[in-house]
């Protein structure tokens, strides 16, 4: 067709071209006789010329293509990954590592972080835009293709589809296995010393902002032995395996933090994940997007070495369906609680999983939640104890052991959280004599402040029943009338 086109072309070009003088063809050459008047003819002599020549270089391009193909199959060797793959990132952070060449269109990421003294810093890495790049790596040149797709999008997420995908020279066979291990290490060593939080968007985790420093183990201070109690278990569970599938059993531990708000159960998840090297997927159950499907789905897909932390647990009981109108929580969740159960252990539960529930009000569950399988250890988070305040002393101000002791006896008996402790410490820093000389001034304050909220709490309490009790005497009114 090109071949013909190209012929088409020529004798065009030969009647554009008529007044050049081409020379006579020689008709004895010709296999078929030909009219004398035709091979004397120059227009019919310069169409044949060009027609000769539009063939030739239809050949030629043709030979290029396929010579094309032979050098891609044979030469070259290239490797896609898709933006769902894993590998995707650490690739994309790879080039950024080896500078990317030959392309003007690059994207910018800013990550922002703080120094040791709490200045904020930006930095800014290159991205490849979607394109063509270079990169040049251990003396290869490897070209690089970010493909957006423009017609289809991610429906979980919202954003396009991509793939990246690598050629290389083929002489080195082992190039591609050579950059993944090189990215997928560079990209260990960058989480290293952070734990990654991971929250859902859509059908997937996605990390959460940037990794965060390991919170260290012993940050969290629980009561004497709690700690270590809850690490050896998770230690033991993660090293049986084999155990549980020799006997059949599901492969997953549920563990239950429970007590009042601020005494450490989150950071506590967050400090033992950081001990075991994990990261944390984190669910919760508030979120309005979130029904009893993709609650099945999130914990069936959350990516390795991950503990999943499952918030205020309690949000779902009492929501007989996902849009139960007289639920607790209408139009604030959709997760029912049967879907929660089912979830954690039902038939639709996978297997391979750590999960850490947290509530404020463990007697609101019911019991099939909290029932081995799904709860297989329950730990009560409480108020700080004597020990906890000494302990949450000696951790602002090291070395003070007498200043802890007298700390602990004013406060021993005040109900205080771990967090209004923390807060409270702060005003202090460095100055631990301050910190016990204020304390029963502060405490004083404290419990006036909370007077008056028990105080509100109570007249918004007795409005309630008052107006509920004129309700009900009205009403039992109107019905003695039509009696
Ligand atoms: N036991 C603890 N040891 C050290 N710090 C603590 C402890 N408990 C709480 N804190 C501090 O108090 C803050 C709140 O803690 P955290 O969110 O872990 O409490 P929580 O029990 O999960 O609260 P909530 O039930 O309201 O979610 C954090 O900044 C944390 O550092």
């Amino acid at each position: 067709m090109a071949a013909l086109n190209m012929a088409a072309l020529g004798g065009a070009g030969a009647g554009a071209s008529g007044s050049m003088p081409m020379p006579p063809i020689d008709a004895s050459k010709f296999p078929l006789p030909l009219p004398e008047w035709l091979v004397g003819n120059p227009l019919f002599t310069a169409g044949f010329g060009l027609g000769a020549m539009g063939a030739a270089m239809s050949l030629l391009s043709r030979g290029a293509a396929v010579a094309e193909v032979v050098f891609r199959r044979q030469v070259l060797m290239s490797l896609e990954i898709p933006s769902k793959d894993y590998a995707y990132q650490w690739v994309m952070q790879w080039m950024v590592a080896n500078r990317i060449h030959g392309s003007r269109h690059l994207g910018v990421e800013t990550t922002y972080s703080k120094d040791a003294a709490g200045r904020q810093t930006a930095a800014f890495d290159f991205i490849p835009s979607p394109g063509r790049h270079w990169v040049r790596w251990r003396g290869n040149f490897i070209l690089v293709d970010r493909a957006r797709e423009t017609k289809t999008v991610d429906m979980s997420t919202g954003a396009p589809w991509e793939t990246l995908t690598l050629t290389a020279l083929s002489i080195r066979p082992n190039v591609f296995q050579d950059i993944l291990a090189e990215a997928k290490q560079a990209a260990l060593e960058r989480e290293e010393g952070m734990t990654i939080i991971y929250q859902c968007y859509g059908h997937e985790w996605r990390p959460f902002g940037n990794p965060k420093r390991i919170r260290p183990f012993d940050s969290v201070v629980l009561d004497s032995g709690v700690s270590n109690h809850v690490f050896d278990d998770i230690q033991d569970f993660l090293q049986s395996h084999k155990w549980y599938l020799d006997r059949g059993i599901p492969y997953r531990r549920g563990y239950l933090l429970h007590g009042p708000p601020g005494c450490g159960k989150s950071s506590f998840v967050s400090a033992l994940a950081g001990r075991l090297g994990y990261n944390i997927c984190v669910l919760n159950l508030g979120d309005p997007s979130m029904t009893d499907d993709r609650l099945a789905h999130m914990l069936a897909v959350v990516p390795p070495r991950c503990l999943v932390l499952l918030e205020d647990v309690d949000f779902a009981v009492g929501q007989q369906t996902p849009a139960d109108p007289s639920g607790p929580y209408a139009g604030v969740t959709r997760v029912s609680f049967s879907g929660l159960l089912n979830a954690l252990d039902g038939v639709i539960a996978t297997e391979e999983r750590v999960v850490f529930m947290t509530t404020n009000h463990f007697h609101a569950l019911p019991r099939a939640l909290v029932r081995p399988g799904r709860v297989d250890l329950s730990i009560y988070i409480g108020l700080a104890s004597r020990s906890q305040l000494k302990m949450m002393y000696l951790r602002f101000f090291p070395g003070q052991e007498d200043l802890s002791e007298t700390f602990a006896t004013v406060c021993e008996d005040e109900g205080l959280s771990m967090a209004e402790l923390q807060g409270y410490f702060m005003f202090f820093k460095n100055k631990p004599e301050e910190a016990v000389a204020n304390i029963k001034e502060w405490l004083d304050e404290r419990r006036k402040v909370h007077e008056e909220q028990l105080q509100k709490l109570r007249e918004a309490e007795a409005a309630k029943s008052g107006k509920a009790q004129f309700e009900h005497s009205w009403k039992m009114e109107a019905c003695r009338r039509q009696c």
